[in-house]
């Protein structure tokens, strides 16, 4: 197998869809869930290239290893639940440190799953943007929709939270607009449009990276000062 040439990362709380969503774009369906353990991958060829797409577990107990996954990643996906605001809170608290680790050019998608669960009118619905089989389950019946916790706005204001964080300029990443779904794993809304949007944008990243070579490892008898990346963490 060959080795592959870019790497995307999920991250998430526990429950936000991060494994239904990697499951309905791979696998087309939307099949039970476990809570997922550890973590594992799927490789996407993509044109010429070979992606790795990571699935991580949001349990607390596995949060350690959620940097290692994050190691020169050239995009991370930031994943809540659109019906839980604190879902969201958990990204900007507990998962952004992560990835420091990542590639300095690492390209940020924030995505609001479960759109499904608080869309007006019956069934599912759901095509717009997207191309999942839907009404899966729904078959009509009117299911009982949950108030929407998380506006798009907010996921507009967390993305610029990160380019401050990582100490980007605004001007030399793609905008927030653009970096911004909301998905349902459930009927496939813009799922495809995520991830696809993702691969054209990280052949660039891998392009880059590979001009850079291998990752540079750490020269801990230098006596020069440790310099920021633009990720922000020490190289
Ligand atoms: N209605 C609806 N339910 C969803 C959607 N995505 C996931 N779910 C359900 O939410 C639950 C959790 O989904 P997972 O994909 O396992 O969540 P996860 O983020 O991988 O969770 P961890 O592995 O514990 O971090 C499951 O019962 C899914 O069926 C969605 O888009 N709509
Ligand atoms: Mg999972």
């Amino acid at each position: 197998m060959r080795k592959p040439d870019g790497k995307i990362v999920l991250l998430g709380d526990m429950n936000v869809g991060k494994t239904s969503l990697l499951q309905r774009y791979m696998e087309r369906r939307f099949p039970d869930t476990v809570s997922t353990v550890g973590g594992a991958f799927y490789l996407k060829q993509w044109r010429s290239y070979n992606i790795s797409i990571w699935d991580t577990a949001g349990r607390e107990q596995f949060h350690g290893l959620g940097s290692m996954y994050c190691r020169g990643a050239a995009a991370v996906i930031l994943t809540y639940d659109v019906n839980n605001a604190q879902s969201l809170l958990e990204l900007e608290d507990r998962f952004l440190g992560l990835t420091d680790t990542a590639s300095a050019d690492c390209l940020f998608a924030i995505v609001g799953n479960k759109v499904d669960l608080s869309e007006e009118g019956p069934g599912e619905g759901g095509q717009e943007g997207g191309q999942g089989p839907g009404l899966a389950g729904g078959g009509g019946c009117a299911a009982p929709r949950l108030p929407k916790q998380v506006q798009p706005e907010d996921a507009v204001a967390f993305y610029k939270k990160i380019l401050k964080y990582k100490m980007l300029d605004e001007k030399e990443v793609p905008a927030a607009e653009q970096m911004c779904f909301e998905t349902s794993a459930k009927t496939g809304r813009n799922v495809d449009l995520l991830f696809e949007t993702l691969f054209d944008m990280v052949v660039p990243v891998i392009l880059q990276q590979r001009a850079q070579g291998p990752p540079q490892t750490v020269d801990i008898t230098s006596s020069r000062p440790p310099t920021r990346t633009r990720s922000g963490c020490c190289a």
